[in-house]
């Protein structure tokens, strides 16, 4: 293995049985089966499926490989393997120096032992001396923030509290693998942060693997992504946002919600490029990275509104509001009065659409004075979908184009 890859996976499966009674009677023909040096069956028998299937990417020292996928997808009992808590069925895991993992909520733990203790059967697992772990010991209690509950059985910890000293002793013991589950979707944001903080100054010399359903995380720590579907790796490399893209391709639900839909009724809504006709995609309107467009919409008054006002605000596919505009009096469109039972339509002109690749939403709300005051008088939660297409796919939504020059 080179020097630098310290965690390698090759071609690994892993089969499970669904019903608990064939599990047991697999296992004990397995056992005797390994007894007279014979393989497990590389065959599904009845009821067993591949929770993982033919698996391989190596990470190296300084990369932090994210893992991601649905529910069920295999991600937890990839980091098991991993860790040796199971055995893979087909292919070879070769893992190099000492590994700090937190993969599920309080496992590893002792819970009659209090946290000091378990700090000790911790390091030691890992393969510190007791000299180590107490040189690290303060490190680690400061860092989990745990000083006035040190004492006190791990079983009375809360979730947050259980992760805190997880992570901390993962972290401080300074492993040369680190193998972090969900399991930080449990910590306030306060130490999520101080957990990214600590995990990027170790990434120079660890190779971290991060599962995670948190997109922004794991495109915060990435450097490399693994894509799984169904127990198979749908993608394995270094373009982080195009996994991402892949991902995000599985779930094509567009809904739309209508909210107070009395007082005037969004009749039609569409985007037209002002030059040139628009392609569409799974009903999505494509938008080209850097095209100008106009947001059309039609409404029809079922009362008489006066000096209406538009609210639109932008989503990203993870549901992220990176974009808004808000009409304010000012911007009032020459103090129209929309007269009952008619139809009357709008336009909005955006110059330049600087996004990157992906699926947006736009969710309108109208205000407008009903009266003699100003009231909601709609609000349609992803009014319409559109897809910018282009070269530029970055993580974050929106590009900036400055002007570089050298000056000195
Ligand atoms: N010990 C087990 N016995 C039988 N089936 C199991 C066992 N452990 C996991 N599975 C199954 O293996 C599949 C993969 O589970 P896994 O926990 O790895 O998914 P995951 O990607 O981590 O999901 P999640 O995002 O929900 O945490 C699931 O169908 C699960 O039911």
């Amino acid at each position: 293995m080179n020097q630098d890859v310290l965690i390698k996976v090759d071609g690994v499966s892993k089969k499970f049985c669904k019903s608990l009674k064939r599990s047991l009677w697999y296992g004990v023909g397995d056992i005797t089966r390994s007894v007279f040096g014979l393989n497990s069956s590389d065959k599904l028998r009845r009821d067993e499926f591949w929770a993982l299937e033919n698996v391989s990417f190596e990470v190296r020292r300084g990369e932090c490989l994210g893992l991601i996928g649905h529910n069920g997808a295999g991600k937890s009992t990839l980091l098991k393997l991993l860790n040796g808590l199971i055995n893979p069925d087909a292919g070879s895991i070769e893992m190099k120096g000492k590994v700090g993992a937190l993969i599920e909520l309080g496992a590893g733990f002792n819970p009659i032992l209090s946290g000091r203790e378990n700090i000790y059967n911790n390091g030691a697992v890992l393969g510190f001396t007791k000299t180590d772990i107490d040189q690290k010991f303060d490190e680690i209690v400061a860092f989990a923030e745990l000083e006035e509950f040190i004492d006190m059985p791990v079983q009375n910890y809360s979730s947050g509290m259980k992760v805190r000293l997880g992570f901390a002793i993962a972290s401080q013991m300074e492993p040369d693998i680190l193998l972090i589950d969900e399991v930080l979707a449990v910590g306030d944001m306060g130490f999520v942060i101080k957990c990214f903080n600590r995990m990027d100054q170790l990434l120079q010399n660890t190779a971290v693997i991060l599962v995670s359903h948190s997109i922004p995380q794991v495109a915060r720590m990435a450097t490399k992504l693994c894509v799984f579907e169904k127990g198979k790796s749908k993608y394995v490399g270094e373009d982080v946002p195009e996994g991402i893209n892949i991902y995000y391709s599985k779930f094509g639900s567009r809904i739309t919600n209508f909210y107070n839909h009395e007082k005037a009724t969004l009749e039609a809504i569409w985007i037209e490029r002002p030059d040139s006709k628009m392609d569409e995609i799974n009903g999505n309107k494509l938008v080209p990275y850097g095209s100008s467009i106009k947001l059309k919409f039609r409404i029809k008054t079922n009362l008489a509104i006066n000096s209406p006002l538009f609210y639109l605000a932008f989503f990203d596919r993870e549901q992220r509001n990176f974009a808004e505009v808000i009409q304010s009096e000012s911007d009032l469109i020459s103090n129209l009065n929309l007269e009952k039972g008619k139809f009357h339509e709008f336009e909005v002109m955006f110059e330049e659409i600087r996004f990157s690749q992906g699926v947006y939403s736009i969710t309108l709300s109208m205000s407008g004075i009903l009266l003699n005051s100003r009231e909601t008088i709609f609000r349609i939660q992803s009014a319409i979908y559109f897809q910018v297409t282009g070269e530029i796919h970055g993580w974050a939504p929106i590009q900036l184009q400055p002007q570089f020059r050298l000056v000195n």
